[in-house]
C-alpha cells in the first residue's frame, strides 16, 4: 500500500468508525507499535499499538501513575532517566513540500523544531524576567551571536497581553505565583512556534477562567493555525468539552481512544478511576462529578 493511498484510507476511517476523532478532517500523526518502557522490572508502559492524529486535539486522561507522562515523554524520545528502558516504534507521518506523507522519527522532529514542550516540572530557578523567558522559545532559531529581533519580541510581548502576562514582563520568573508560571511556560512554547505541541497537564495552578481560557485558545490553534495539540488533562469536563480525541489510560496501557462520545461513558470512568462517576448534560456541555 502506498503512504498515499495508505492516508486516503485513514481518511475514510476517521469518519466511520468511533475510535477515530470527531473530525472528518483527522489524518495521521503517528503509530505507535509495542512500545514498553521498564524501570528494572517494571513495566511503566505498555501499548501494543495506538495510532494519533494530526491537527487534532488530542488528550491523554486517567488515574494517577496510569502512565501519560510516560508516554508523552515517549512521544519526546526523551524518557529523561538512564533506567529506563524503552522498546518499540513510534513513526511520525509529516507532510513533504509536495504534501504528501514521509515518515519521521521523535528525535528528528525535535532537531527540526516541530514539536514544542511543557513538562509539569519546568525550571524557574533562572536569572530571567517574564519577557526574556518567553523569548527562550525562538532561542533554537538563534545562532549564539544573535539575540531576538523586533518580530519576535513583538510577538512575545503580544502572547503575554493575551495571556494576561505583560503587566509582569519586566518581574523576575522565579517569584511568580503557580498559576502565572504554567500561563508563561505555555507561552514559551507558542513561541517555538512549532506544528506539534505536547503540554502535560497544563491547566495545573490555573484558576477555573484561565482553565477555560487556555482551552479554548488551544482548541483555536487547532481549529485555525491546523496545529496538533497532545495534552495530559485530569478535569473530565474540560477534557470531554474540548476533545477531538480521547486517550484513556490505566495501569501502563490504553484502555480505551476515539471520540469524547465514545470513551467517556459513566461505567467506564467509574470502573478506571474506581468511584462513581456521574455525569450532567447542561447547555453547557457535560458535567463529570465524583
Ligand atoms: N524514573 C522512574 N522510575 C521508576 N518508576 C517511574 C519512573 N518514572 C515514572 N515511574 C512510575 O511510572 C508510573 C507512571 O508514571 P507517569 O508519570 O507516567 O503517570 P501519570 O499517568 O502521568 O500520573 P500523574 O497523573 O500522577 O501525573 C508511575 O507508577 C510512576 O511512579
Amino acid at each position: 500500500m502506498t503512504a498515499d493511498l495508505a492516508t486516503s484510507c485513514l481518511e475514510r476511517s476517521a469518519m466511520s468508525s468511533p475510535l477515530a476523532p470527531k473530525s472528518s478532517q483527522a489524518t495521521e500523526l503517528c503509530h505507535i507499535h509495542n512500545l514498553q518502557v521498564c524501570a528494572g522490572q517494571k513495566k511503566l508502559l505498555d501499548v501494543p499499538h495506538l495510532q494519533l492524529y494530526a491537527k487534532q486535539l488530542t488528550t491523554f486522561i486517567g488515574p494517577n501513575g496510569a502512565g501519560k507522562s510516560t508516554l508523552l515523554h515517549s512521544l519526546l524520545n526523551c524518557t529523561g532517566h538512564t533506567r529506563l528502558k524503552t522498546t518499540g516504534t513510534i513513526n511520525y507521518v509529516m507532510a513533504n513540500t509536495d504534501g504528501s506523507p514521509h515518515r519521521n522519527t521523535p528525535h528528528s522532529l525535535i532537531s527540526q523544531g516541530k514539536i514544542a514542550w511543557v513538562g509539569q516540572h519546568e525550571q524557574f530557578e533562572l536569572p530571567l524576567n517574564v519577557l526574556q523567558y518567553a523569548l527562550l522559545g525562538v532561542s533554537p532559531q538563534l545562532a549564539w551571536y544573535q539575540t531576538p529581533n523586533v518580530a519576535q519580541t513583538t510577538k512575545a510581548r503580544e502572547l503575554l497581553h493575551q495571556f494576561e502576562l505583560i503587566h509582569l514582563q519586566d518581574r523576575r520568573v522565579s517569584g511568580l505565583s503557580g498559576g502565572e508560571k504554567q500561563r508563561l511556560a505555555v507561552v514559551r512554547a507558542l513561541m517555538q512556534d512549532t506544528q506539534i505541541l505536547l503540554l502535560d497537564e497544563p491547566t495545573n495552578h490555573l484558576d477555573i477562567r484561565h482553565q477555560r481560557f487556555l482551552l479554548q485558545y488551544l482548541k483555536e490553534l487547532v481549529s485555525t493555525a491546523h496545529k496538533t495539540l497532545l495534552v495530559v488533562l485530569h478535569d473530565l469536563t474540560l477534557a470531554y468539552r474540548y476533545s477531538d480525541h480521547v486517550v484513556l489510560m490505566d495501569k501502563s496501557a490504553v484502555v480505551a481512544h476515539g471520540s469524547p462520545e465514545h470513551v467517556m461513558t459513566q461505567e467506564r470512568l467509574s470502573g478506571v478511576y474506581q468511584t462513581p462517576i456521574e455525569t450532567y448534560d447542561t447547555p453547557n456541555g457535560r458535567l463529570f462529578v465524583s
